[in-house]
């Protein structure tokens, strides 16, 4: 049976992830948080690596790097689900995949792997004269904005246009569209699991395009599902797309 070694165990997907393991018929080698060990006999993230088939991190930025130096001392597989990452996370994940399997996504679950496709797709069959926005919406308590999601949906429609500059914000007086950019929205309230919604806005027409979790459990289904996926790989960077084959 798969062991799993969660890293933010006592966050709200660090406790989806332990539900939804025992569900997939695997097992948890063992919880840790910023605190240190929450479930199982591991004192150490580096502990928890060696007791562990494959990690799964949904923590924070700021704890990816003590991550993966456990992943790679352990030669453990580590799934990374955190988002927030700038350019310095990926370039870490990139040194670490050269070592052990790595998947990062922002977004584990299958509707928002598909819908990206969509987007990309859409993207490159509309014309520049199509205006793209990104709008997200999560519950009160999430840091990071734009979300992981919103950007990685941004990404694919930048990719099928063939490239376009991101706007994160738009205030004032002079915060007239810019034309060939993608803007981004981020709403914030409630419980709310995570809504992303691409509009694609043309004279007199208007496609939208969508996702709705209702429930976390989608993307800790996806996690573990990717860490069983990622358990017997060998080193390299993967994504969801390699485990749900689309
Ligand atoms: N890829 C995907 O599909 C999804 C990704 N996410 C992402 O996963 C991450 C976690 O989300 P969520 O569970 O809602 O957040 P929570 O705040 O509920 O959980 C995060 C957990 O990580 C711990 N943690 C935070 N910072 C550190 C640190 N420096 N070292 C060790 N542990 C730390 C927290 O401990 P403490 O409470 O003490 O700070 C907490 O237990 C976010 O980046 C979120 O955007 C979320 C949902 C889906
Ligand atoms: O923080 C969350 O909750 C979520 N974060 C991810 C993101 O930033 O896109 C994925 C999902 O939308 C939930």
């Amino acid at each position: 049976m798969t062991s799993i070694g969660i890293l933010g165990a006592g966050g709200r997907m660090g406790q989806a992830i332990a539900a939804e393991t025992g569900a997939a018929g695997a097992l948890v080698a063992g919880g840790i948080d910023r605190d240190g060990p929450l479930t199982g006999p591991y004192e150490s993230i580096t502990d928890l690596a060696g007791g562990s088939d494959v990690l799964v991190d949904f923590s924070s930025p700021s704890a990816l790097q003590a991550n993966l130096n456990a992943a790679v001392a352990a030669g453990t597989p580590i799934v990374i689900g955190t988002t927030g990452l700038g350019a310095e996370h990926h370039a870490a994940i990139d040194v670490a995949a050269g070592s052990v399997a790595v998947l990062q996504a922002a977004n584990t679950s299958l509707g928002v792997n598909l819908l990206t496709h969509l987007v990309e797709e859409a993207a490159r069959r509309l014309g520049t004269d199509w205006d793209i926005e990104v709008l997200e919406m999560h519950h009160r308590h999430k840091l990071d904005a734009p979300s992981g999601t919103a950007l990685l949906l941004g990404e694919a429609a930048a990719r099928g246009r063939g490239g376009a500059k991101s706007v994160t914000e738009r205030m004032g007086v002079l915060a007239a569209r810019e034309e060939g950019t993608i803007g981004y929205a981020s709403l914030r309230g409630g419980s709310v699991a995570g809504d992303h919604q691409v509009i694609l806005a043309a004279e007199g027409e208007r496609i939208e395009i969508g996702h709705r979790a209702e429930t976390r459990a989608i993307f800790a289904r996806g996690a573990v599902k990717a860490a069983l996926w990622l358990a017997s790989k060998p080193a390299g960077r993967y994504s969801m797309a390699d485990v749900l084959g689309l």
